[in-house]
């Protein structure tokens, strides 16, 4: 399940328990399973149900692995499942949070982990489902799902979020093809755009960005969440549920000392922290080419999970075979930008780097002493994006902070470059507002924090 280049462990790999707890500031306590809270809905309810769906899917594919592994493949298919329905029991009931055992590259790491989360609940109790820190929970059972699979040979490396996945990436298929076209046609006239103009059409790529992050198939539990109409459309009605927009300190940091356009760009580095496949790694295909094709950047580096994650969450695997469709369809400008991607990919202008911290359960605040070298990485960029709502959550600890508290101040020590998050609201936790507008949204939308209606584009 998991591809070479993840073996190779985050260096030093030792867990720094004490600062990954900093005490709170302000307000800012962890998001707990408070009865009643968001989080306590989706362990409750959303887990189980992705889980439920997780079995489903391995049943479904009963026969391909009697076709593909002969007998050892039903008996795989029978004991993954014999694993998750007890995985899904120990959930339900509220068992304690079990040390992994499959030995691999981060087992370590996350046993480590939960000891520390002994420690803080502290008189010998142990870390539960329901008696744990939401993100670590979270994480945890996307975790969980790889050992399971790891120890169902010969089906370990099945991608059980697979059939899904594809599935979201079919239903997107119009959109995308309205933004290729869109982009195409952008290509055609650059040349005749002032720098307004430019700045302009930046900025609705950015936008794009964001909305994608609605097509997510964690909060969906898994249900179709695809993009069906064209979201170019739909920019200016949505720009008002915008809550922080940072997009002219982007364009600043990008273009300050450069002049947007002229070919010969310093030597530039943006980075995306990728989220979901889909529509939403499209949308970042297409802001990524256009950040080349503007001159603001010559080298966009994307960084994507090493397994299976929060259902939809960018695999290589995705990564790969979402150009491979677009060099393969029946479209003339999606097949140009397939073109293009596999191009910049051969040449360098794209890299794609993987590291096992991203599917760690831990705030960002750690990663340097976790992983120096991915944090030594990120050094190297002149501008990194976060994509998604779980970035978000780990950029701020998700912790509870007011929501007027500086995103730089959110942050702690996490900060090896500018960086900007790009996210849908789809859990309680926002900072960086202005005084009066959560209390003010909490008046009139209860949800507002969790349904994705409302994004940021927020830099620090
Ligand atoms: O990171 P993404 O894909 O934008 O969202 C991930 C997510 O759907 O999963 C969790 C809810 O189960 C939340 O962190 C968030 O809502
Ligand atoms: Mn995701």
């Amino acid at each position: 399940m998991r591809s070479e280049r993840c073996r190779k462990r985050p260096s030093q790999v030792y867990c720094v328990l004490g600062s990954a707890r900093s005490s709170a500031i302000g307000r800012s306590v962890l998001s707990i399973i408070g009865a009643g809270s968001f989080a306590y809905y989706t362990v409750k309810d959303r887990l189980p149900q992705i889980l439920t769906k997780v079995i489903d899917t391995i049943h479904r594919n009963k026969k391909k692995f009697f076709e593909e592994y002969g007998k050892e493949g039903v008996e795989a298919e029978k004991k993954a499942i014999s694993i998750f329905s007890k995985l899904r029991n120990e959930m339900q009931t509220n068992k304690p949070i079990l040390p992994l055992t499959d030995n691999c590259q981060d087992t370590d790491i996350w046993n480590q982990y939960l000891d520390y989360q002994k420690t803080l609940l502290g008189n010998g109790e142990d870390p539960s489902w329901f008696r744990s820190p939401w993100l670590y929970v979270e994480c945890y059972l996307y975790r969980r799902i790889q050992e399971g699979m790891s120890f169902s040979p010969p089906i370990s490396e099945y991608d059980v979020f697979r059939d899904v996945k594809n599935e979201s990436f079919f239903q997107s298929q119009q959109a995308m093809m309205a933004l290729c076209t869109h982009l195409q046609e952008l290509k055609k006239t650059i040349a005749s755009l002032s720098k307004e103009q430019r700045q302009e059409e930046f900025y609705r790529l950015l936008q794009v960005s964001l909305w994608g992050n609605k097509c997510d198939l964690s909060i969906s539990g898994g249900q179709d969440n695809s993009q069906k109409s064209s979201i170019l459309a739909s920019l200016e009605s949505l720009k008002s549920f915008i809550l922080v927009n940072n997009m002219d300190s982007l364009w600043n940091t990008l273009t300050k000392g450069k002049d947007v356009g002229s070919e010969n760009a310093l030597k530039t580095r943006v980075d995306i922290v990728l989220d979901n496949a889909g529509f939403e790694l499209v949308t970042d295909f297409i802001l990524a080419d256009a950040i080349l094709f503007f001159n603001l950047a010559t080298e966009v580096h994307f960084h994507g999970k090493c397994i299976p994650w929060f259902v939809s969450d960018t695999t290589k695997h995705d990564f790969d075979w979402t150009i491979q469709q677009f060099l393969a369809v029946n479209h003339k400008w999606m097949s140009k930008c397939g073109q293009t991607w596999k191009e910049n990919l051969k040449k360098g202008s794209w890299v794609y780097h993987e590291n096992l911290f991203w599917t760690l359960p831990h705030e960002f605040w750690s990663m340097e002493k976790i992983a120096p070298d991915l944090y030594t990485e990120l050094k190297k960029s002149d501008l990194i994006f976060f994509k998604g709502d779980l970035n978000y959550r780990k950029l701020t600890g998700d912790r509870k902070w007011d929501f007027t508290v500086p995103f730089s101040q959110a942050l702690k020590t996490f900060h090896p470059a500018p960086l900007c998050s790009i996210r849908t609201l789809k859990a309680d936790i926002q900072v960086g507002l202005q005084a009066g507008i959560g209390e003010r949204l909490s008046a009139s939308d209860a949800n507002w924090m969790v349904s994705g209606k409302y994004g940021v584009i927020q830099f620090s």
